[in-house]
């Protein structure tokens, strides 16, 4: 690889205001992002995830699983779901997210994509649950995808390439003012397994149940 291809200016925010993304690039090599996604294929208790849409309750092709430091209850997609013990490789995968982002992280929730066909609709993870303007680390294995930004207020749109392998940080205010997206596409046949490392606040929860 060269040299310089591989020195990305971390410091760029890559969003123009209201909110601070950061894409490391590739932290894991192709091995390494290899090793990972195995493990986490095999070893994750995935399960189809539930969500509530306009009130019908409908389950997901994609699969979800959520892991942290204790069984928080975490409610997604208005369904309560509760933490699995975290495993002996998420919390390696944990340590050095930690490390690169210079933040520390609670739980971790996944998905597993299993073609280009499934993807995630605009959201924002501004759950209560969440620590308010808490660090998301979120690390990609497996195929190549396409993610975008878009401003709750201006509709303006940025998009990227979550590379395998790779990190990606959204801090701030970014969940207050942008949704974000994993749009569906024909092109990617593989699967792919995402990881969002967060911060669940547990006083948060108990004054919200
Ligand atoms: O799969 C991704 O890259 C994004 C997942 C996501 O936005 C989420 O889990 O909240
Ligand atoms: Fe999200």
């Amino acid at each position: 690889m060269d040299l310089f291809e591989d020195r990305r200016d971390v410091t760029r925010n890559c969003l123009p205001k209201d909110g601070e993304v950061f894409y490391y690039g590739k932290i894991f090599d192709l091995d390494e992002s290899k090793e990972y996604y195995d493990e986490l294929l095999h070893n994750i208790a995935w399960r189809n995830d539930e969500a509530l849409i306009y009130g019908k309750r409908i389950i997901t092709k994609r699969k979800v699983a959520w892991y942290g430091d204790e069984p928080f209850e975490y409610t997604y997609s208005k369904i309560t779901k509760r933490a699995l013990p975290w495993t002996e490789s998420l919390l390696k995968l944990k340590k050095t997210i930690e490390e690169i982002s210079a933040e520390t992280y609670n739980s971790c929730l996944l998905n597993l994509y299993h073609s280009g066909e499934e993807g995630m609709a605009w959201h924002s993870d501004g759950e209560k649950d969440l620590k308010k303007n808490g660090a998301i680390g979120s690390v990609s294995f497996g195929a190549e995808r396409k993610f975008a930004f878009k401003h709750k207020d201006t509709k303006e749109v940025v998009s990227m390439i979550l590379e395998q392998g790779s990190l990606l940080v959204m801090k701030g205010t970014t969940q207050s003012h942008w949704l974000h997206r994993l749009p569906p596409t024909k092109t990617v046949r593989s699967p792919r397994i995402n990881l969002t490392f967060r911060t669940i606040v547990k006083d948060q929860m108990e004054i919200n149940p």
